[in-house]
């Protein structure tokens, strides 16, 4: 199994570009689901969940063409024949729910595993069910499986209980052939749902109020061939700005948007950072020291859970107590025992953790959980003294395209270890 070994205390300095974003690729790519026409997507990012999608979708007879290096995928779901996604996919990767929706709307029936719990929490998906149920589809969970069927699913006004991102998605694919309006109320706002409804317009739908809590679907009888260019990724932007942060460096990131930022970039300021926004490009210069910012994650427009980690990691050596709190999984805060073993003095209070920074991190072994956990030990490992050995990484390459030359092109000293 991989692991990354950091040695620490080099200021990351230089320019490099960001990939297109995970969360906005994986439902893009499930709309090939949706037409017998052929799409055509770049700014798709190398990663292993683009990876399993891909294998996923050409399981279920979607015609795959890829262009590794330039980050072209075409997909042709002419040949789509078979609808099902086996455990043994999906277990691999959550996002894999997304082909629910599109494949019960086009084929009329859906046999899907059930992706069940992960480290960060249980994370259901009774609300995509209830949704695409209040769409008229006869849904029965049975020895793990989702069984959906419907001849033809019927627009529907669904309100979800909470915000949830692939459920808003899967719901809106679902929508996009049914008979008539689907309204979705507390629908997430999410840049990536506004990214896939794009993508859906651009492939014939009716899509009206993507990015807002209330989207509006009117049905059509079949959607065509499309081109899109999936969104920069807000995440990954994030993650690269708090690592030059707490090294004291100075980065510029391109082929990236702060559009979508506004929360993150506000915490960062309030740490010290000054921080340029270009069109499609942001610079960091980060202070000295780095002051303690507290958070509160929350639905998108507010801070995002997964930034929660790498936040959590600046503030383990900044000035002063930061509280954070994590409202979106009820298991979310894995990373803090790690941090805890590079010398974090942190402690958990319920869906609170308190932060006082101390003044100098040192390097261990320690064990990535999930993936912005990985993200978070790598911060924290730039940033501590000496080496610092990171375990279980097949996390991180689930979401951080070439992560180790980004960060080596900035002047971290990080090597892979096979
Ligand atoms: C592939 C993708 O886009 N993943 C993102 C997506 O995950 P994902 O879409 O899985 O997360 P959700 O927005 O659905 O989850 C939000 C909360 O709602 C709960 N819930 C959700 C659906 C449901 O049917 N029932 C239910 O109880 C979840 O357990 C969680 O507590 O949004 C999360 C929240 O921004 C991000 O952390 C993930 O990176
Ligand atoms: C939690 C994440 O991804 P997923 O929903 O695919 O598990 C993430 O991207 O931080």
């Amino acid at each position: 199994m991989d692991k990354l070994l950091i040695r620490g205390g080099h200021a990351l300095n230089g320019e490099i570009a960001m990939s297109g974003a995970k969360n906005a690729a994986l439902p893009i790519l499930c709309a090939s689901l949706l037409t017998a026409e052929a799409l055509e997507f770049s700014n798709v990012p190398q990663l292993n969940d683009i990876s399993t999608m891909l294998r996923l979708l050409g399981d279920m007879g979607v015609a795959i063409t890829r262009d590794g290096d330039d980050g072209m995928v075409c997909l042709d779901g002419s040949t789509l024949n078979n609808p099902v996604a086996s455990y043994e996919m999906v277990k691999t990767m959550r996002a894999s729910i997304l082909v629910l929706g599109p494949l019960l709307a086009r084929c009329g029936e859906a046999k899907v595993s059930l992706p069940g719990g992960c480290a960060i929490g249980a994370r259901p998906v009774d609300q995509h069910i209830k949704g695409l149920q209040a769409m008229g589809a006869e849904v029965k969970v049975e020895q793990g499986y989702v069984h959906a069927r419907a001849s033809r699913l019927k627009g529907a006004r669904i309100c979800t209980d909470m915000v949830t991102v692939t459920g808003t998605e899967n719901l809106m694919m679902a929508a996009c052939l049914a008979d008539g309006e689907t309204v979705i109320e507390n629908a997430a706002r999410e840049p990536e749902v506004v990214d896939l409804a794009n993508c859906l317009v651009a492939m014939g739908a009716r899509i009206s109020g993507a990015g807002t809590d209330i989207v509006r679907i009117q049905g059509v009888d079949k959607l065509h061939g499309a081109r899109h260019a999936i969104m920069p990724d807000r995440i990954e932007t994030g993650t690269y700005l708090c690592a030059a942060a707490v090294t004291g460096g100075k980065v510029r990131l391109t082929r990236t948007s702060a559009a979508y930022l506004d929360s993150v970039v506000d915490k960062l300021l309030d740490a010290g950072c000054e921080i340029v926004i270009e069109r499609d490009a942001i610079q960091l210069s980060a202070p000295a020291r780095l002051k303690s910012v507290s958070l509160r994650t929350a639905p998108y427009p507010a801070f995002p859970t997964d930034m929660q980690a790498q936040f959590m990691a600046m503030n383990c050596v900044a000035d002063g107590v930061a509280t954070i709190r994590e409202t979106i999984f009820e298991n979310r805060f894995m990373h803090v025992n790690e941090l805890m073993r590079l010398g974090a003095n942190i402690q958990i209070e319920g869906n609170n953790a308190v932060v006082r920074g101390v003044g100098q991190l040192q390097g261990a072994t320690v064990m990535a959980t999930d993936l912005r956990a990985s993200a978070s030990l790598i911060i924290a490992g730039l940033v501590a003294q000496g080496e610092t050995q990171i375990d279980r990484i097949y996390h991180l390459d689930r979401g951080y395209e070439r992560i180790e030359q980004k960060l080596s092109a900035l002047g971290a000293s990080v090597e892979r270890l096979r």
